[in-house]
């Protein structure tokens, strides 16, 4: 895939044109896509574009939206205006050079900002960090992290992110637990998640603040736009409410049954399969045949990471505005991923918000605690990072709105990660198809980029392209072609054997004589 052009993405190719005629399939061919969310939508537009080939229809579980894990929340606020209601995936992760979705919020016209710049506080030492002081302390923690990584990889047992982390500051060599980058490095979602391994590490979870830009009005905005397509192009066919429990591969009709929880089913050509992996492991999303040992394994041992977000807006903004994020370090194990970055919304649009992220069994007990009770919560951290002088300053809560990731039951967990023990190829496995017409996408179906926005959309884009050349019948073909060779070969070594034996016997025979 060329991702320096977001747009061309979305036309057919005279190469798929090409495959197509080979492959001589009848058109245009029915494709349901299943789950509308940034992989699920990406793989419907593109499809769609090439409306002459492809008839596409997409079928989402949830009643009242799309998007699944970006979640732009107007429903529950109808004074929103931008990221201040962003409850799911909402940055760019810039990172990643190649970030396509960049690009195509370009395209769509869309505006996107930089998050800014942080402030670090170590709340019991009154500590606040930013500017210059920061950026030598982020340069210590870098190389903490590369002491960590290739210490790691001399052991013979492969190690959690934590594990090195905390060997390397035990050592004091580069610094001490205690030491402003000691802390700043265990506010990484990668020290959070207390089983991320070292192995398959991405350089982007660094601070677990590599959501570098977001769109001025809400992730949402690029999933609408996927869903209504650019200018002169036509909108997708949604349908809402569309729960699929089974996916029946018919191989003899070549066909692809999608059977949903209101009794009814589709008959389809192909599937595209989008829900999350959770979705899939938990058995919500049934296979006939059962899916084949490699994806079932990939599914249940693939690590879910648990994120939530709890959006809390005061009368007035009493945090400095200059700065786009806070983290505060904590000194307790049980306050890891406690509410310890801090997005300023009102650095982004003119509201008096704040997004606190929540990682791990942190955002799990968040979950629990009633909405009095996350209230009281937030209130004391805020009061611990800026202190009661301040806090009293911005008024009343007006507004606290929170995600449940986990116990959503279309999500069940955040983005999946590299646990101990993973390998790439669970998530690879996913990127085949189950022929004759079953592709799957998703932020869980290809191991680079994944647990991101552009991973699920890249994703999306993977299975229009394999349904565009046909892979299956590609597949088909060659298996075809190798099982003919191989009867040729057994055919002709049998026919060898036959002449040395007869050979053998004329000369067993004049010896004897
Ligand atoms: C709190 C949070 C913060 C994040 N922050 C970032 C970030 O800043 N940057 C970043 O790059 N990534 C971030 N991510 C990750 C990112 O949001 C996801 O990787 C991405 O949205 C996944 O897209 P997807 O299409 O693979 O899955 P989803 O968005 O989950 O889409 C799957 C769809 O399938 C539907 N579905 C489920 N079951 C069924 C069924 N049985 N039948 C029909 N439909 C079904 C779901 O409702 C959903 O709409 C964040 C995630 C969370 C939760």
């Amino acid at each position: 895939l060329d991702l320096n052009n977001s747009s061309k993405f979305f036309k057919g190719t005279d190469r798929n044109k090409d495959s197509r005629a080979k492959f001589g399939f009848k058109l245009p061919k029915d494709v349901a896509v299943i789950g509308a969310g940034m992989a699920g939508l990406a793989a419907a537009r593109k499809l769609t574009a090439d409306r002459s080939n492809f008839n596409v229809q997409v079928y989402e579980a949830r009643r009242e939206r799309f998007g699944g894990r970006v979640w732009t929340d107007k429903l529950t606020n109808i004074k929103a205006k931008g990221p201040e209601v962003d409850l799911g995936g909402s940055a760019f992760i810039v990172a990643n050079k190649n970030n396509p979705l960049v690009e195509l919020a370009e395209d769509f016209e869309l505006k996107s900002v930089n998050i800014g710049q942080l402030q670090f506080l170590i709340p019991w030492e009154k500590r606040v960090i930013s500017g210059k002081e920061l950026t030598t302390i982020s340069m210590e923690t870098s190389k903490i992290f590369e002491q960590a990584l290739n210490e790691s990889k001399t052991s013979k047992i492969e190690m959690s992110v934590r594990e090195a982390i905390d060997l390397v500051l035990k050592s004091g060599k580069i610094a001490t637990s205690d030491s402003p980058s000691g802390h700043l490095i265990r506010c990484a979602s990668s020290y959070i998640l207390e089983d991320y391994s070292t192995k398959h590490y991405h350089q982007s979870d660094l601070l677990g603040v590599d959501y570098d830009r977001v769109l001025v009005d809400g992730m949402g905005e690029l999933t609408d736009r996927l869903l209504s397509g650019n200018f002169g192009e036509s909108p997708l066919h949604l349908n809402l409410n569309k729960v699929a429990r089974q996916i029946k591969i018919d191989k003899e009709r070549g066909k692809v049954v999608v059977r949903f929880t209101d009794g009814s089913q589709i008959v389809s050509d192909t599937a595209v399969v989008a829900v999350p992996l959770s979705v899939i492991s938990s058995g919500d999303l049934q296979f006939e045949p059962a899916l084949p040992k490699s994806y079932q394994e990939a599914a249940k041992q693939t690590a879910i990471a648990s994120e939530n977000k709890v959006i809390v807006e005061f009368e007035h903004a009493f945090w400095p505005k200059e700065f786009g994020i806070f983290m505060r370090a904590v000194q307790k194990k049980e306050e890891r991923g406690y509410l310890q970055t801090w997005v300023n919304i009102n650095h982004i649009v003119d509201v008096p918000a704040l997004s606190g992220l929540l990682v791990g069994t942190s955002a799990e007990d968040f979950e629990k605690l009633s909405d009095e009770e996350a209230e009281k919560a937030v209130l004391h951290v805020l009061s611990e990072m800026f202190g009661d002088a301040l806090l009293s300053k911005g008024g009343k809560i007006v507004r606290l709105q929170r995600s449940a990731w986990v116990s959503d039951h279309w999500s069940k967990g955040a983005a999946t990660y590299a646990r101990v023990g993973s390998s790439p190829a669970m998530w690879d496995v996913f990127s085949e198809p189950l022929c004759p017409g079953v592709y799957f996408a998703g932020e869980h179906t290809s191991f680079i980029n994944h647990g991101t926005l552009h991973g699920a959309y890249i994703s999306g884009l993977r299975a229009a392209n394999q349904i565009q050349e046909n892979l299956c019948e590609q597949k088909r073909l060659q298996e075809q072609e190798e099982e003919e060779k191989q009867q040729k070969a057994a055919k002709s070594h049998a026919e060898g054997q036959e002449q040395t034996q007869s050979k053998d016997k004329t000369v067993g025979l004049k010896n004897e004589l």
